[in-house]
């Protein structure tokens, strides 16, 4: 064993392809059904050097395929949130650890989680099963909460699919803005119709816009079983990876988009995504470019002028063309 490798500090190994020694478990948060971790650089004898720009964020129920829970979506919410605010992170992964204790089944997350679906959504419960459920609180469907926080967050999401997208899962990979896929184990399945649930926002009409309508009403229609290839083939997918390498892979993509200017890969990602999200989607891009204008001597004067109670003077300001 190296000295890296014997350092107590290190993050437990969550997951096959998890090297402890490119993370450190993020502090503050008290999870149950993911992990969240910050990429670090270590010195040789496993030390802790700096924060680097990329989280890793990942579903932990692989005994049932990375399944959704109420409180799975919780702590995805506020581990979302979090890397959202970090102003040092540009790029968050999403994945799912395994494979599976009980039968080595590999999974990125296979949606909401059946035994506790409700008919007012998905329920609170102590224990798994249904007999467990809280009957005093509403069922939840919040996991469209996060896809937004997804979608309007101005870092970079890549979904890091390890191992079987299904359902809401699959909607996941559709609303992140990149995805890279296991050679071996990404599988692609859109089982929303066979339990008579349907995504109807970003997981149908974002994929059509990415594969085109008649693919897209096939991948729901048909509910088939499409490999990691298949879908780079479409295009929902960038690339398919070695599954031993995907996690470092992902770290790639991570590190070059951080030597992107990160105000250019926020107006960026809010461009791609003005049209499809009509005004809610002109608000996020307008409020960025009114955050640059803040930044202009042109706006200090307006705001120095009224509490100097003077009239604005523009005439360093031209109109330009
Ligand atoms: C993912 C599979 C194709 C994998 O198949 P396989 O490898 O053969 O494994 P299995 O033996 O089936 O599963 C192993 C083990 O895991 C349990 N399990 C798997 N998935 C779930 C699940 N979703 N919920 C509960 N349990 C699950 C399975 O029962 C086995 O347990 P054992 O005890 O060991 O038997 C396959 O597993 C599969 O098809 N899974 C179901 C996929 C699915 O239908 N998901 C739900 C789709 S609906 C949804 O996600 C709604 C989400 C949502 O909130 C929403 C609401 C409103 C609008 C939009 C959305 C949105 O989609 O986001």
């Amino acid at each position: 064993m190296s000295n890296v490798e014997s350092n107590p500090q290190l993050p437990a190994k969550v997951s096959d392809i998890f090297d402890p020694t490119r993370w450190r478990g993020v502090e503050g948060f008290d999870l149950e059904d993911m992990t969240y971790h910050r990429q670090v650089e270590r010195d040789t004898s496993g030390n802790v050097l700096r924060d680097l720009p990329t989280v890793r964020i990942a579903f932990n129920r692989p005994e049932v395929r990375n399944a959704f829970r109420p409180g799975t979506v919780d702590e995805l919410y506020r581990v979302m949130d979090h890397a959202r605010m970090s102003s040092d992170v540009a790029t968050v992964l999403l994945t799912g650890n395994g494979p599976s204790p009980k039968d080595g089944g590999h999974s990125f997350c296979s949606g909401g989680d059946q035994r506790i679906r409700g008919r007012d959504g998905y329920r609170y419960a102590e224990g798994e099963t249904a007999d467990s459920i809280d009957p005093a609180r509403a069922g939840r469907l919040h996991i469209l909460e996060v896809q937004r926080l997804m979608r309007t967050m101005p870092k970079v999401v890549i979904a890091v699919v390890n191992g079987w997208a299904a359902g809401g899962g699959h909607s996941l990979h559709v609303v992140s803005d990149l995805t890279i896929a296991s050679r071996e184990h990404g599988k692609f399945k859109q089982t929303d119709a066979t339990v008579g649930s349907f995504d109807a926002g970003y997981g149908s009409a974002l994929l059509a816009r990415q594969v085109g309508q008649k693919t897209a009403r096939e991948i729901f229609f048909l509910a088939r079983e499409y490999s990691a290839e298949d879908m780079v083939r479409m295009g929902a997918v960038n690339e398919a990876v070695d599954h031993a390498r995907l996690e470092e892979v992902a770290l790639e993509y991570g590190a070059d988009i951080a030597k992107q200017s990160p105000q250019a890969i926020r107006m960026l990602k809010f461009a791609f995504n003005l049209a499809d999200d009509g005004l809610a989607g002109q608000q996020v891009f307008a409020g960025e470019a009114t955050r640059m204008a803040y930044m202009t001597d042109e706006a200090v004067e307006g705001r120095d002028a009224f509490l100097e109670k003077r009239d604005p003077d523009w005439s360093a300001h031209p109109y330009y063309f």
